[in-house]
């Protein structure tokens, strides 16, 4: 039978990130996909100036009292950006009143890169990040994130003890699976790496030398939608690693397309 998905990150009107491209991914791989918009902002953060942004913390709850008189659940809720720490309450609140009693909880915690939070993002989102956190059957943090939610000071290049730090620092933390992004064991790699507890799954590439805004959420949307279709997770974080390399390569060459990848041409190849 087919699933039924909430994500809950913004809107960026422009630039292919977040709930623009989770849609039409969780789509294509059919799972039905009601969003839960945090924020409406023109473009996403990284690279435009003067964006506008739209804080709808207080439409959230009426939508989600709406749908719990209805009776809707799901069997999964996928969250990603925030638009005000005042959400993670709104969010704790949705998962208790539409979430299915054997639903997943999946916390992409949007919110760092590069050793730094995004624009507009303080102390109050990283608390609110280890409430989602803490509670979560799977969490996608990249590395910055992972150090932000654990007190770890960030590392470009890691190490094993470093990695088992993070993922034991963040097993700690609550959350039952963690897939942890950005993972580099040199300058020549990039990588995931995920953690059960038990069982460690590493899958690295290698680098291809520039990145985009929104791979983040590419490939968060690609495993989810495999965890939901019930894909063996070695499967299905090679198969999300390679796709997000491909939408990078043949981004490559178009200089007008810097904000994001042209991931839609991936997409329409008739993957299963
Ligand atoms: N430039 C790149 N070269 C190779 N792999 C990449 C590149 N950018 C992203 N990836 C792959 O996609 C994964 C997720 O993308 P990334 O942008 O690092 O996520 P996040 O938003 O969590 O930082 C990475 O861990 C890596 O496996
Ligand atoms: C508004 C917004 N949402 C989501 C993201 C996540 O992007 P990424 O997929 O690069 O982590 C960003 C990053 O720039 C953003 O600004």
């Amino acid at each position: 039978m087919s699933k039924k998905i909430l994500t809950i990150q913004d809107i960026s009107c422009y630039g292919n990130c977040s709930t623009t491209v989770a849609l039409p991914i969780l789509a294509r791989f059919g799972i039905e996909t009601a969003i839960l918009p945090s924020a409406i902002l023109s473009t996403h953060t990284g690279g435009f100036k003067d964006f506008t942004f739209l804080d709808l913390t207080d439409e959230m709850p009426k939508i989600i009292d709406h749908w719990w008189h209805e009776g809707i659940k799901f069997d999964a809720i996928y969250t990603g950006y925030i638009g005000n720490p005042k959400q993670f309450n709104i969010i704790l609140d949705a998962k208790e009143k539409l979430l299915k009693e054997d639903g997943l909880f999946i916390v992409d915690p949007a919110m760092a890169d590069h050793g730094k939070l995004y624009t507009g993002f303080d102390e109050f989102t990283i608390i609110g990040m280890k409430d989602l956190v803490s509670v979560a059957d799977y969490i996608l943090p990249n590395i910055s994130e992972a150090c932000f939610l654990t007190g770890n000071t960030y590392e470009e290049v890691q190490d094993d003890d470093y990695i088992n730090r993070l993922l034991a620092d963040l097993y700690q933390l609550g959350a039952k699976n963690i897939i942890l992004t950005s993972v580099a064991d040199d300058y020549d790699s990039l990588g995931v790496i995920s953690y059960d507890g038990i069982t460690k799954t590493t899958i690295m590439k290698e680098l291809i030398d520039k990145s985009y805004h929104g791979t983040g959420d590419i490939f968060s949307s690609l495993v989810v939608a495999g965890i939901l279709n019930g894909k063996p997770i070695k499967e299905n974080l090679d198969f999300a690693t390679d796709f997000v390399m491909d939408a990078i390569d043949i981004t490559l060459d178009d200089p007008d397309h810097d904000y994001s990848t042209k991931y839609e041409e991936i997409l329409k190849r008739n993957i299963k």
